[in-house]
C-alpha cells in the first residue's frame, strides 16, 4: 500500500477505479477533477490503481488527505468462495393415540381415519417427512455482465440451509417436508471459465444461459418414528425409519452443503483482436470503426482492460450483411516480455484465445515499426505460437504524419515479408474452437498438440508463419483510407467464416 500526502484535496471521498499491474506499468489515471496533480502524479502511474482519497486518521491539519493505492485488482480473474446451504433436520415423530379416536362416534372415527391417512410409497410403506434440501450454488452467463469485478467487492456466496421438519412431535397427514432453500444464482460475463481454485476446469460459459452448479446443497434429514419395543417389529413392517436406540439420531441431521473456492477468468469473446505496441492507435482505431468510446490519450497504457465494440455488417452483403457484424477487442498494448506477464502481457493474451482474426496496429511513425512488429509477433508466438497461425492484416497507422507516410511502401514491403507465403490447410489453424485444445493455462492438452506446440516454440521463428493477408496504410485519428482498412478486415472475416464452413 503507497500513501501520499498531497495538500488541498478535493472533496470527493472516491475517484475512479482503474487497473493493472501492481509490479510494472498500471497508470494512475487522475479524474478530470484531479488535472492540477496530473504532471505530479506521472511518476506514479508505475504503481497506483485504484485511488481514493481519505481524510488520515490522525492527522494533525484538516487540510490534509492521504491519496491511497489499494492492491491491484484484476477485472479479468477472481477468485470467490461458495457454500451450498445445509440440509434441513428430520424429527422425531410418533403415532397418534388411538383412545382419542376410539372416543368419537363412528362416523366421527371414519372421518379421522380418513384424515390421518398418512403418505405412503407405491408399496404402502409410510412416508415420513424429511428435513428441506439446502440451496445449491449456480454460476451463469449474463449477457448483461461485463467484468468480474463486482467478485472483488463481494467474493462469498452461502446460499440458505432447508427448513426443518416442521412437526408436533405427532406424524399426521399434514406432516410435509421441510422447504427446500432456493438455489443462489451467480451472473458472469459470457466467456468466463470457471476452475476450482488451483484446480480442474469446470466449465466455460460461453452462451447466454450457460450454467453450472458449483456447489450442491446438501440433502436434508430424515425423520425417525419413536416406538415401544413391543411395537417396534410391526412398525418396522411398514417403514424402515423406526428409531431403535439414541445412535439413530443422527440420521435426523441435513447433510452438510459443498462449500468450494473457484477461480473466474474471464476471456474476452470476440470476433478481431486488436493488438500492437502501447500507443500505436488501438483504441483510436476502435472509436473509428465501432461506436465504442475507449479512453484514448498519448500516453503508453491508457487501455487498461479491453474495450468491445461491435463493427456493423458489410453492405455489400444486402440481406445477409447482419450475418456478417463482428465483434472487435481493442487490448492493452503489449510490449517486449508480455508473454513472461510485463505490462499484464500474460492476462491479456488469454483474450486472443477465442478471436478468430488478428489486426496488427503499428505506429508507421514510430522509430522502427518493423521492429515494433517483430516485438508483438515475437511475443505471440512466444505466448501461443498458434497466435500465428490465425488469419491477420497489418495496420500502419499514423500516415497523416509526414515521417509515416515517407516510409509507407517500403514498410508494407518489408513487413510482407516478415512471414511465408503458405495458407494455414491444417483443420484447426483457422479455427478459434481448434485452438482451446492447445495448452494454455487451465486448459488440459492432448499430449501431442503440446508436442507440436514446445517444438513449434522451439523450432520456428515468427518469419515461418503465415504473412499478412494484406497491409494497409491508414491514419485512424484524420480517417484517411479507413474505408479501405474496413474492406480488407471484412474480407479477412470473410475467409474465416468460408474456412470454418468449410470444416463442418
Ligand atoms: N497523428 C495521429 N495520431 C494518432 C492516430 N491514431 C492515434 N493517434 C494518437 O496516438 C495516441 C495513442 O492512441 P491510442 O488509440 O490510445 O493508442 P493505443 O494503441 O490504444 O494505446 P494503449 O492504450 O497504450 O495500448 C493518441 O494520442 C492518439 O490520438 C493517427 O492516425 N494519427
Amino acid at each position: 500500500m503507497i500513501m501520499v500526502s498531497v495538500a488541498s484535496p478535493p472533496s470527493s471521498s472516491y475517484l475512479s477505479p482503474h487497473f493493472g499491474n501492481d509490479r510494472l506499468f498500471s497508470a494512475l489515471l487522475l479524474p478530470k477533477r484531479c488535472n492540477w496533480h496530473q504532471n505530479n502524479f506521472e511518476n506514479l502511474r508505475h504503481q497506483a490503481i485504484k485511488c481514493r482519497f481519505a481524510k488520515a486518521k490522525e492527522s494533525p491539519s484538516a487540510n490534509t488527505a492521504t491519496l491511497i493505492s489499494e492492491p491491484h485488482k484484476y477485472f479479468d480473474q477472481v477468485i470467490i468462495t461458495v457454500r451450498a446451504g445445509d440440509g434441513g433436520h428430520g424429527a422425531i415423530l410418533s403415532l397418534p393415540k388411538p383412545r382419542a379416536a376410539k372416543s368419537q362416534g363412528k362416523k366421527e372415527m371414519e372421518k379421522t381415519r380418513k384424515k390421518s391417512s398418512y403418505k405412503r410409497d407405491f408399496d404402502g410403506s409410510l412416508i415420513l417427512p424429511m428435513g428441506g434440501q439446502g440451496g445449491d450454488v449456480v454460476i451463469y452467463a449474463d449477457e448483461g455482465e461485463d467484468t468480474l469485478l463486482e467478485f472483488h467487492k463481494k467474493s462469498r456466496y452461502n446460499a440458505k440451509r432447508g427448513g426443518n421438519v416442521d412437526a408436533m412431535d405427532v406424524l399426521t397427514s399434514q406432516s410435509h417436508d421441510g422447504l427446500a432453500a432456493p438455489t443462489v444464482r451467480i451472473p458472469v460475463p459470457l466467456g468466463t471459465v470457471v476452475k476450482r481454485k488451483r484446480g480442474k476446469l469446470l466449465a466455460d460459459l460461453t452462451h447466454p444461459g450457460d450454467e453450472i452448479l458449483v456447489a450442491r446443497g446438501g440433502q436434508g434429514g430424515i425423520s425417525l418414528l419413536e416406538m415401544t419395543e413391543h411395537k417396534r417389529k410391526k412398525m418396522m413392517a411398514l417403514t424402515p425409519n423406526v428409531m431403535r436406540d439414541d445412535s439413530d439420531k443422527v440420521l435426523l441431521l441435513g447433510q452438510p452443503g459443498e462449500e468450494v473456492s473457484l477461480e473466474l477468468i474471464l476471456r474476452v469473446v470476440a470476433d478481431v483482436g486488436l493488438v500492437g505496441l502501447p500507443n500505436a492507435g488501438k483504441s483510436t482505431l476502435l472509436a473509428a470503426i465501432t461506436l465504442a468510446k475507449p479512453e484514448i490519450a498519448d500516453y503508453p497504457f491508457t487501455t487498461l482492460m479491453p474495450n468491445l465494440g461491435r463493427l456493423d455488417g458489410d453492405p455489400a452483403l444486402g440481406a445477409g450483411k447482419y450475418s456478417s457484424e463482428a465483434t472487435l477487442a481493442d487490448l492493452p498494448g503489449l510490449i517486449e516480455g508480455a508473454h513472461m506477464g510485463k505490462g499484464l502481457g500474460r492476462n491479456f493474451l488469454r483474450h486472443l484465445r477465442r478471436t478468430r482474426l488478428l489486426v496488427h496496429v503499428i505506429d508507421a511513425a514510430a522509430e522502427n515499426p518493423v521492429n515494433d512488429y517483430r516485438t508483438v509477433k515475437e511475443e505471440l508466438r512466444m505466448y501461443n505460437p498458434e497466435y500465428l497461425q490465425r488469419p491477420y492484416i497489418v495496420v500502419l497507422n499514423k500516415i497523416d504524419l509526414l515521417e509515416a507516410r515517407n516510409r509507407l511502401s517500403t514498410l508494407a514491403e518489408e513487413i510482407k515479408r516478415i512471414g511465408s507465403d503458405k495458407v494455414p490447410s491444417e483443420p484447426g489453424t483457422f479455427s478459434g474452437d481448434a485452438i482451446q485444445s492447445l495448452p494454455s493455462e487451465g486448459g488440459a492438452a492432448d499430449k501431442s498438440s503440446l508436442g507440436s506446440f514446445i517444438k513449434d516454440k522451439m523450432d520456428k521463428g515468427i518469419e515461418d508463419y503465415p504473412c499478412p493477408l494484406a497491409v494497409v496504410g491508414v491514419s485512424v485519428l484524420k480517417g484517411i483510407r479507413v474505408n479501405e482498412m474496413l474492406k480488407e478486415i471484412r474480407a479477412a472475416l470473410r475467409k474465416c467464416r468460408d474456412f470454418d464452413e468449410a470444416l463442418e
